[in-house]
């Protein structure tokens, strides 16, 4: 809707988001009229999605669900528009759904030409599915030949191939799940640490989109009663209107600021962390790294610069997937490609997510690198300094095996501390939710800062599209192939 809107004689076109019209309150002397709207009880699982991205009949899709490793079954899903018609044709007649049955699969059933196998058969009519659109699934004998045969028989029917996160994609242009769920399925799939599957766990289950939602919900009252100061500026509006609106505006500048201060943790359990090892030469490096991988990857040798590539491993520590890096010992040097092993080595020293500062007594620093954790190895042929800089030292001796618990025990808490969250909140997990809750962080910055209720009418819009992106109801056309096609094909 365009409108036009009038201050000290500046004229204002702008668009006005319908959803903003729905959540005016009906009483504006009370804060709350809005907040008991059913959007904000809403049960999960009717999540809005932009009605532009909702494409209606959506062709049918198949994919096998299981992969192609070998197996004893396969599970072929498919899902869309027609899949009753092309079930039907398989089968002769539908099953009961939602009820497995052992059924003849056929290229054409009413024919009876070609029995391609004996399958078990889920009819799963849409919308209480996970697509939320008509789907089947065949448990079939997982031979390649049949699971060709079956591909096969699927396209004559009329269905094609999916691609990558095709499944889900249609979950969530269903309103079935938000983009935060979308992405917990994403990362529940690729877990391989008990870190990353309860995050990711949390997230799919709605977790993150709550959270997102919540603002949403409180930032729409808010614009609601800013879009009334705009359009009723002579009449008796209580004094408290504003002041409400703008003390809930602080409230959630504050609580989308302690979301972004969470130290990137979220984040980390999601990627995993990063770990170097650097110090002089012959500090003994490489052995820890062995040590730490109980195997040995990297070489260990009495000669000074032994090792030049950065060598990683990944390894679990404290349930978290950390990545060791093996450096080139730091050192003046003239050989060029030991001098470009140093300088890989500084580049891990900036980029890693924690530093292991190794040295031996005679070697010992007299700075620490920011951060740093400082290890004094080879207490078997001379004692370790008690501090560098305050810092308590750790000494150690791989030879000897000594400190070496104690030495594990630290990394482990500087895992945990790198990774546990500070509060119940779920934390944020990707570079995109860091992004977009940035921006809907500044935009309520700058609606703070102004007085003009049109400009901070504007800067609050902005913060609701940037919440918006969040969870997919509002401009994120551009972002699903980025968020689907990182899944697997039958997901
Ligand atoms: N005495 C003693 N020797 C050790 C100990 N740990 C490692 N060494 C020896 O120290 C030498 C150097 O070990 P490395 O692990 O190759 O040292 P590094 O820091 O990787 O060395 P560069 O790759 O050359 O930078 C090897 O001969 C190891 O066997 C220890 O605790 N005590
Ligand atoms: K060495
Ligand atoms: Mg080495």
């Amino acid at each position: 809707m365009k409108r036009k809107l009038r201050h000290d004689g500046v004229l204002i076109t702008r668009e006005q988001p319908a959803d903003v019209l729905h959540a005016v309150p009906a009483c504006l002397n009370c804060p709350h009229s809005a907040n008991d709207s059913p959007a904000t009880n809403r049960k999960r699982k009717t999540v809005p999605t932009p009605s532009a991205l909702r494409t209606q009949p959506l062709e049918p899709i198949f994919a096998l669900a299981t992969g192609t490793a070998r197996a004893a079954i396969a599970v072929m899903r498919v899902s869309g528009t027609g899949s009753d018609a092309i079930l039907r044709r398989l089968l002769g007649t539908l099953p009961a759904p939602r009820k497995a049955s052992l059924r003849r699969l056929w290229r054409d059933a009413v024919h009876r030409t070609d029995a391609l196998d004996d399958a078990l058969v889920l009819w799963l009519p849409g919308p209480a599915n996970y697509t939320g659109e008509d789907s089947f699934e065949l448990h079939l004998h997982a031979g390649p030949a049949i699971v060709s045969a079956v591909a096969s028989a699927l396209v004559e029917a009329g269905a094609r191939p999916a691609e990558p996160g095709e499944f889900t994609r249609r979950a969530f242009l269903h309103g079935r799940i938000d983009l935060t769920e979308a992405e917990g399925i994403a990362d529940l799939i690729e877990a391989e640490t008990e870190a990353q599957r309860k995050q990711a766990l949390a997230q799919s289950e709605g977790r993150l989109g709550t959270l997102y939602r919540g603002w949403a919900d409180r930032l729409r009252n808010v614009l609601a009663r800013q879009e009334a100061l705009i359009d009723f500026p002579d009449e008796d509006l209580p004094p408290e209107v504003e002041a409400a609106l703008l003390t809930e505006t602080a409230a959630l500048r504050d609580e989308i600021s302690a979301h972004l201060a969470d130290g990137e943790r979220g984040e980390r359990i999601r990627r995993g962390l990063t770990i170097a090892i650097v110090g002089p030469p012959n500090a003994g490096k490489s052995t820890l790294l062995n040590h730490l991988a109980e195997r040995q990857a990297a070489i260990v040798s009495p000669v000074a610069g032994t090792t030049r590539d950065a060598i990683e491993i990944v390894t679990m520590l404290a349930g978290v997937r950390v990545t060791l890096v093996d450096t080139a010992g730091l050192r003046e040097t003239t050989d060029p490609i030991e001098a470009e092993g140093v300088k890989r080595a500084m580049f891990h020293v900036e980029h890693a997510d924690c530093v292991v500062q190794m040295f031996f007594a005679e070697a010992a620093p007299d700075h620490l690198l920011p951060g740093a954790l400082p290890v004094c190895n080879k207490i078997d042929l001379a004692p370790a300094p008690f501090t560098i800089e305050d810092v308590p030292v750790l000494g150690i001796s791989l030879r000897d095996e000594t400190g070496l618990a104690a030495l594990q025990e630290n990394l482990e808490r500087r895992v945990r501390e790198l990774t546990a969250s500070g509060s119940i909140a779920p934390p944020l997990t990707r570079a995109r939710h860091r992004a977009a809750a940035m921006v809907a962080h500044e935009h309520l910055k700058a609606a703070l800062a102004v007085d003009w209720p049109e400009m901070r009418g504007e800067e609050l819009r902005l913060a609701m599209r940037a919440l918006g992106r969040l969870t997919g109801e509002v401009g994120v056309e551009d972002l699903l192939d980025t968020v689907f096609g990182q899944f697997c094909i039958g997901k």
